[in-house]
């Protein structure tokens, strides 16, 4: 029979969630309409921007569990001082695109599923004396504070410029761009060239996001990140910080309402789409000129067929529900790459050789939609050596044409060669390619000893090795940070995510048993997703 993933992974009755610590609501306040999706209006009709969403917002008080409910008071009451948020976690996964990279950028369709590897960021709520924002992404070694207070506010709150919280933004506004550099040049001056620009471009797409849609009032805060998807491999570990990003400040914000157990999936769907609105900002500031897809599988989670044939208007994305539950080898050659740099070069290549490549992208985008065709015939079986086949062809198909793009490296040849060698299933590269990693569909039924093998010369040759599930969540929140994780539980049952044990967590396994969203053992009570699955 065919596995399929959905039955495996993230699927509970909504009765298993809501208890426990901190439940979200849509928030109503008490001079503000819904509008029927539980989105705030202001009494102009229009929906509210940041600005208008902390002023409606500033009266809800919270249940002791962190939960906010909304409390009337006549307009002419003087507005009172928001209780302090408790620290809570949002966190997203990486991703694979199993077809379709780079094509995807030109127009094309490209297929990608959410992996269990996972960025978590914890947002810690300073006292309100204290007007600083802080950046602290240990795992690339930036630690960076702004005053808000000095921030170029009015510049990014002028008339002209503003954007709100619900708008679609698909392009980088060059002043605003500039506005940004002063404070990005006493970044990290002690370390090395490269690693500051890093950190500057991170610290860029941060600012850029916080000051569209914050405002000077914003509380004081620090942003603590930890990440178990390896850097700059092909996984989405920039779009998974974008969606972290962008989810925080939006719910620091007020401006979407749960997740919560009852939620319609029409109204999820939109909170969503918020998300990965703001979170392709963010991806815009880091990569120039990305597709979407990355951002919108770390959103959406599971698996999408995502297209964006129009940049000025959002993407066609078609979740695929029932994906299957593919045996994937997933390889890092541990060659660090740019997707900046891999994107520009098919560009250019294009630029080059309209026709050529243009065939190339289209015969991309052919098998792309020509696999998930094949995955979604009822008669496609993970266990079946012929329904493999065939979709391993595709793969390897769409590997030649990736190499023809110029976007493979001798390190991932290697690994197809070795996969080859033995006989063992079909191989591409996956990602921006340059470097990072590879999938390979394993054929069924390949010996224990051949398998160890490749698993051996893999290693010898500084390979390293991935074991993950394809089509799990999409972003999740823990609000407050308290989690049971079967360590420190205090007499609730639970233990507080403190900034200090976030921190001290050694590596995957110490982030992944403290606060991750599975811990080993399927789905944790605590984490909150959208569920937009209907
Ligand atoms: N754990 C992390 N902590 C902080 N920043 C990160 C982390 N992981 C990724 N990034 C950011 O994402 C960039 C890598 O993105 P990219 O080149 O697209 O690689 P990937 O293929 O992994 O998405 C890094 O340069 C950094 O800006
Ligand atoms: C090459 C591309 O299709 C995917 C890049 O993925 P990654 O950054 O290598 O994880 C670019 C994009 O879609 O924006």
């Amino acid at each position: 029979m065919t596995q399929r993933m959905m039955n495996t992974v993230g699927f509970h009755a909504d009765a298993e969630h809501g208890h426990g610590h901190g439940q979200f609501n849509p928030y109503i306040s008490s001079n503000g309409n819904s509008n029927g999706n539980g989105h705030l209006q202001e009494p102009n009709g229009h929906l509210n921007g940041s600005s208008g969403v902390t002023l409606t917002l500033t009266n809800g008080t919270t249940n002791g569990n962190g939960v906010l409910k909304p409390v009337s008071r006549p307009s002419h009451d003087r507005r009172k001082s928001t209780p302090m948020m408790p620290t809570f976690m949002v966190s997203a996964p990486g991703k694979v695109i199993v077809f379709g990279e780079h094509a995807v950028v030109h127009g094309k369709a490209a297929i990608a599923a959410a992996i269990s590897l996972r960025s978590y960021l914890l947002v810690t709520t300073l006292s309100k004396s204290r007007r600083t924002v802080t950046l602290r992404f240990p795992d690339i070694d930036l630690n960076h504070t702004w005053n808000i207070d000095s921030l170029p506010w009015d510049t990014f709150s002028h008339p002209s410029k503003k954007k709100y919280y619900y708008d679609l933004v698909t392009t980088l506004d060059p002043e605003l761009v500039a506005a940004i550099q002063p404070f990005l040049a006493n970044i990290s001056t002690d370390k090395s060239p490269d690693l500051r620009k890093v950190h500057q471009n991170s610290a860029g797409s941060f600012l850029y996001m916080f000051l569209s849609l914050g405002s000077q009032s914003f509380p004081g805060c620090q942003y603590t990140l930890r990440s178990t998807i390896p850097i700059g491999a092909g996984l989405g570990s920039s779009a998974t910080i974008a969606v972290c990003m962008s989810a925080a400040l939006l719910l620091q914000l007020r401006t979407l309402s749960g997740p919560h157990p009852d939620q319609p999936a029409d109204e999820a769907r939109l909170q969503i789409e918020r998300i990965n609105r703001w979170a392709f900002v963010y991806e815009m500031f880091i990569h120039g000129n990305p597709s979407g897809v990355d951002n919108t599988v770390a959103t959406q989670g599971k698996a999408v067929e995502f297209q964006r044939t129009d940049y000025n208007k959002p993407p066609t994305v078609r979740p695929l529900w029932d994906f299957p539950e593919l045996p994937l080898l997933l390889v890092d050659t541990k060659t660090p790459k740019s997707t900046a740099f891999e994107v520009a070069k098919v560009a250019k290549l294009r630029e080059k050789h309209p026709k050529l490549v243009g065939a190339i992208l289209d015969s991309v985008h052919k098998v792309t939609k020509s696999s998930a065709d094949m995955i979604e015939q009822l008669d496609f079986d993970t266990n079946s050596e012929e329904s493999l086949k065939e979709l391993g062809e595709l793969m390897t198909i769409n590997h030649g044409l990736l190499v023809s793009l110029g976007v493979s490296h001798p390190r991932l040849e290697r690994v197809r060669e070795l996969v080859d060698h033995e006989g063992i299933g079909w191989t591409k590269l996956t990602g921006a390619g340059g470097g990072g990693c590879s999938i390979t569909l394993l054929r069924p039924g390949v010996s224990r000893e051949k398998l160890d093998r490749l698993e051996q010369r893999l290693d010898e040759e500084g390979y390293e090795k991935f074991e993950t599930t394809l089509g799990g969540d999409g972003v999740g929140v823990l609000w407050p940070a308290v989690l049971k994780n079967g360590m420190d539980e205090d007499h609730e049952g639970g233990m507080e995510i403190d900034l200090d044990k976030f921190l001290s967590a050694q590596g995957n396994e110490g982030v992944e048993k403290l606060v991750g969203v599975h811990g080993g053992v399927g789905e944790r009570e605590g984490w909150k997703f959208w569920r937009v699955e209907s």
